[in-house]
């Protein structure tokens, strides 16, 4: 790990995107792990393009490379705990074969976040049986889960039911810690509830992985104003690397680091790779992580041992 507890990675979203298949779709495994071996992380998380995972960990070992761990879109509302239960844990197996430590789920029933309604306006509500039946299920996954020793943290979301810092309190409330953790992300809460802060101070013995993603404060305003879909958001420009966008990242890594966070922090932010060239964005985060939250002197693992 770089600093004494933290894992740095960054995921694929910035090559391929899972929410947009079509775009990047020319860039192979192979070119997004060189790419991160290049920029100096440790590590990513899985794509929908990946391979299966006899395939994966060849390339993964051949770059000295490690998976955090892969989205998850639940529909236990929906679907209830046994039209989610099989899925899940085939891909939990799969998770445990690629050595991965979390499993990233995010209740989708009602989701706008692929469809072209306004996000900033239009997103789903759960009412208190919807939200009981949400608990229990996580609680049952989270379970599941450790059977195939992940932590199962809970990624809220634009344009879910689970996106405001009201919401994910009555989510942390409702779950059992031991099988629940939270997935901080600090592009989401920072575009629902202008802020990232609060969240992370509240919930910060629940946080059990990181995902950094910047946002361009000017392009939001757009977006919002204009009433724009999540995807017509991110394709805009919405979302950046740390370092290129308006959060200040280095009260963020302060708070995790005081209180002891381990674990890892995945740079995350889509953005149209015809449009931001992904290794140039991912350079541009590793310039900002080891000069400003680093503090320049200290350098990543990967590039202390080459
Ligand atoms: O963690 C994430 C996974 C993506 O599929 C999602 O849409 C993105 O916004 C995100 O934060
Ligand atoms: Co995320």
């Amino acid at each position: 790990m770089s600093g004494p507890n933290i894992a740095w990675g960054i995921a694929p979203i910035g090559w391929r995107n899972d929410d947009m298949p079509e775009i990047g779709a020319g860039n192979t495994l192979q070119h997004l792990l060189s790419d991160i071996v290049v920029a100096g992380f440790e590590g990513t998380e899985v794509g929908g393009f990946f391979p299966e995972a006899s395939v994966l960990n060849k390339e993964l070992e051949l770059r000295r490379l490690r998976i955090a761990g892969q989205w998850f879109s639940s529909y236990l509302i929906r679907d209830g705990l046994p039209g989610v239960i099989d899925s899940f844990r085939t891909q939990c197996e799969y998770l445990r074969q690629v050595k991965a430590d979390v499993i990233v789920v995010s209740e989708q029933t009602r989701s706008i976040q692929g469809t072209d309604r306004d996000v900033f306006a239009e997103k789903p509500y759960f009412d208190d049986a919807e939200w009981d039946a949400l608990c229990r299920g996580l609680n049952e996954l989270g379970a599941a889960a450790a059977e195939y020793g992940l932590r199962l943290v809970y990624h809220h979301h634009m344009g879910t039911g689970v996106q405001t810092a009201e919401e994910i309190d009555r989510l942390m409330d409702g779950t059992d810690a031991s099988r629940v953790s939270l997935l901080y992300d600090t592009g989401h809460i920072f575009v629902s509830d202008g802020g990232c802060l609060p969240l992370l101070r509240k919930h910060i013995g629940r946080i059990g992985h990181v995902h950094f993603k910047d946002a361009r404060r000017t392009v939001l305003d757009d977006c919002r104003r204009d009433g724009r879909s999540f995807m017509q958001s991110f394709l805009s420009g919405m979302f950046t690397v740390p370092g290129d966008g308006c959060i200040d990242f280095r009260d963020v890594y302060a708070e995790l680091i005081g209180s002891g966070y381990r674990g890892w922090i995945v740079i995350e932010a889509e953005q149209d790779p015809d449009v931001a060239h992904p290794l140039e964005y991912a350079l541009i985060a590793r310039r900002y992580i080891d000069e400003h939250l680093l503090g320049g002197a200290q350098t990543n693992t990967r590039r202390t041992q080459a």
